[in-house]
């Protein structure tokens, strides 16, 4: 995960300081990783070390500052020459277009991929019941390119996988066609590549280019609206394909038919093929996204971190990686250990702090922990004194901490509602008199508050 914490801070350096200066100072510079809280960056001599650290060093606080870092460090380290060496020729990670960004890709070896993103391969896409339809049809695609579904029409809102998807496709037809050609273009530079080719005089080579590929991904296709002279383009380049079986696959933020201002002829091209969508994933498909992410960067991140985070960023996944990238980074530059309530901190620059709530299973796990018991003894079925008081007193705090409504609770502690009810009234009924259950209940409620004060205290 340093690989995005440097890739963020990058970002962040770029947007404040010239080209010039970035590519100078900046590309050479080398992630050592986040030691000790300090982030370790590696220069190439001792000249380099003074100029970055007299110039740079406040800048580079900030970058860490915005990661939320209370107090950043950062550490350089001139390189042994062979080191040096081996990192020269490697370009550093190219900046992320935000907090909630995420990195763009290494350049790809094959030549028939490369303007596909290597992380976007079918391996790395999480299957959920949001996005199923649109990933098999996907495969079927790759499986069988011209023949299955001509063109594909993947839509869905920002940051839900759609160009990701179609990487895919590439990737998996790159491997096993070395030969075919592959071309991803967004609308945008579709746009451009023409406007360029009618200035330069160069449309031959504009039409050879998109008509002589095996496979065309276009994304963003609904930017073509209102833009006829592209339109028109682009309808004889489809033609162009179509009729020799390439394959087609566009992305889009809605369906052919919510495209205004798209001519009626390429709408209907358009619904020739398949239209599927993917939707914002659920709970269980972002906690799986967040776990892919986290083994790839080789982090151990606790399951109840993901899910807090899972929890936070519920549409868009592009911010849901990115506030991954977030709390790892506040916990490695805070240098302390991952947490639920850490992890809430860390994300309270970004989201509102009514949105953390304490969950059910904190205040069980809290409640067990002060009285010495397992959460399994709570929720189990014995009714010696020792367990049923802390187990009221974990329904009462539940009852009042969490949104959650009395069957909800019962369900959770394996109850009916009924019991719940009664767990409530009698703790209150004994708040004040049973000195021992008021203080659990005020300690209990002090720690798991904890969450909410950290989060505001940020
Ligand atoms: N199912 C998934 N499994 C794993 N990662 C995913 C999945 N869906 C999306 N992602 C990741 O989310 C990020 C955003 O995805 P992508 O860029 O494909 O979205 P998009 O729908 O094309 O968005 P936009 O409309 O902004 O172009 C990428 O880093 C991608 O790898």
């Amino acid at each position: 995960m340093t690989q995005e914490i440097w890739a963020d801070v990058l970002g962040y350096v770029r947007k404040n300081i010239s080209e010039v200066e970035y590519h100078t100072w900046f590309a050479p510079m080398k992630n050592l990783g986040v030691q000790g809280g300090s982030l370790v960056l590696g220069v190439r001599n001792s000249f380099a070390q003074e100029y970055v650290r007299r110039q740079y060093q406040v800048l580079l606080e900030d970058a860490l500052r915005d990661l939320g870092a209370e107090n950043p460090q950062v550490t350089f380290q001139v390189l042994p020459a062979v080191q040096e060496a081996m990192i020269l020729p490697e370009d550093p990670p190219p900046p992320r277009p935000g907090p909630a960004g995420r990195a763009a890709p290494d350049p790809a070896p094959a030549e028939n991929r490369k303007s596909l993103n290597p992380k976007y391969t079918f391996e790395n896409f999480v299957v959920g019941p949001n996005n199923n339809l649109a990933h098999a049809a996907a495969l079927a695609v790759a499986e069988s390119p011209g023949k299955a579904y001509n063109p594909l029409f993947i839509y869905g809102d920002v940051g839900l996988g759609k160009t990701h998807l179609m990487h895919a496709v590439g990737h998996y037809m790159a491997e096993r066609f070395p030969d075919k050609r592959i071309e991803y273009v967004s609308t945008e530079s579709f746009t451009n590549d023409l406007i360029n080719a009618i200035r330069e005089d160069k449309m031959t080579q504009f039409r050879n280019r998109y008509r002589s590929v095996d496979l065309l991904l276009v994304d963003d296709i609904q930017f073509l609206a209102g833009k006829e002279r592209t339109q028109e383009e682009f309808f004889h380049t489809f033609n162009a394909l179509y009729e020799n079986h390439k394959q087609i696959i566009l992305s889009s933020d809605r369906p052919p038919k919510d495209i205004q201002t798209l001519e009626g002829r390429l709408r209907s091209r358009f619904e020739w093929g398949l239209i599927t969508d993917i939707q914002s994933p659920e709970f269980e498909t972002r906690v799986a996204i967040l776990k892919m992410n986290a083994e790839q960067s080789h982090t151990v991140i606790p399951q109840e971190v993901l899910e807090l985070i899972a929890r936070q960023v519920t549409s868009n996944i592009r911010e849901l990686e990115g506030a991954l990238v977030r709390v790892v980074a506040y916990a490695s530059l805070n240098n302390v250990p991952l947490s639920r309530v850490v992890a809430a901190k860390a994300l309270s620059n970004v989201f509102a702090p009514q949105e953390v709530k304490v969950e059910m299973i904190d205040v069980l796990k809290a409640t067990a922990a002060h009285f010495g018991l397992s959460p399994d003894q709570i929720r189990g079925s014995g009714r010696a004194r020792e367990v049923v008081v802390p187990r009221q007193v974990a329904m009462y705090l539940v009852r009042d901490l969490t949104g959650h409504s009395l069957p909800e609770i019962g369900q959770f502690f394996g109850r009916d509602h009924s019991t719940v009810m009664h767990a409530v009234s009698k703790v209150t009924e004994q708040m004040g008199k049973d000195l021992e259950l008021t203080a659990a209940v005020q300690t209990l409620r002090g720690q798991l508050n904890d969450v909410e004060d950290e989060r505001e205290g940020a």
